[in-house]
């Protein structure tokens, strides 16, 4: 569904040294895989997130969504591809702040439809932040605008959502319901998680682990693997 080869994006410092945020990394997501991104700050996590869902150009390498190529999309057709099939959680929010909490969810549909306010509606109670709906988000706190911002991601029932620290700002207990939600979506969605907390990556399908720029290795979480087990007798007997 999702495929990079060879990525690479080079920056240059003050002194005009070149350096690597990615460097030559291979990826691919299959459709319902839930994936996390893991990494200390600085690692390329982000930087891998903005160039796989076309919000970045990598210097180097190619993205294919579906199997075409990012770089030859028009800017409209990419933009299409990003409203309509990608749904974004960033490490900033990027709520409107004269809107109320329900338009901001409805901002990335349209927002006169009742099928779409209902849906939104729903996500906000699922969160736990219905009550917020009339709100202005500036009024609450940063993990229940966090929260917003996930309805938002949610409400167009993305093909991928590319999530960036989804749950940074929340608590253990929230940041669980967050990852609840993911994992009960995964296997439609694909669902890409950068995060510098592994310990909520234990539903994941697989971890990815990045290193000054690089896939220093992938691993498969310990629920995943029995799972696999469960499902297939040969694994289970051993
Ligand atoms: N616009 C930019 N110009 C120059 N360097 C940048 C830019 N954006 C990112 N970098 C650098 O690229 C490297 C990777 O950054 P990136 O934000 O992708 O890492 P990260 O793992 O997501 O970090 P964090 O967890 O702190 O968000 C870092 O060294 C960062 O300073």
């Amino acid at each position: 569904m999702l495929e990079a080869r060879d990525l690479s994006l080079i920056y240059c410092n003050e002194r005009n040294d070149e350096f690597y945020a990615i460097h030559d990394v291979n990826f691919f997501a299959n459709r319902g895989e839930m994936i996390g991104i893991v990494g200390p700050s600085g690692s390329g996590k982000s930087s891998l997130l903005y160039i796989l869902s076309g919000l970045k150009k990598p210097t180097v390498g190619t993205v294919y969504y579906q199997e075409h190529a990012l770089e030859v999309m028009s800017y409209n057709e990419l933009a299409e591809i990003r409203r309509k099939e990608y749904g974004f959680i960033f490490q900033r929010h990027f709520l409107i702040n004269y809107l109320t909490v329900l338009d901001n969810v409805l901002s990335v549909v349209n927002r006169n439809d009742k099928f779409w306010r209902n849906t939104a509606i729903n996500l906000l109670e699922t969160l736990g932040i219905a009550d917020f709906a009339n709100q202005k988000p500036y009024k609450m706190s940063v993990g229940e605008r966090q929260k917003v911002a996930i309805a938002r991601a949610l409400v167009s029932q993305p093909k991928i959502i590319f999530a960036d620290e989804p749950t940074a700002s929340l608590d253990h207990s929230n940041a669980r319901m967050v990852m609840d939600i993911f994992a009960s979506l995964k296997g439609e969605i694909t669902i890409l998680v950068a995060t510098h907390d592994d310990s909520i990556l234990d539903q994941a399908d697989r971890v990815i682990h990045m290193w000054d720029g690089r896939i220093a290795k992938s691993s498969i979480p310990v629920s995943a693997i029995e799972n696999i087990k469960q499902s297939n007798p040969i694994m289970h007997r051993s």
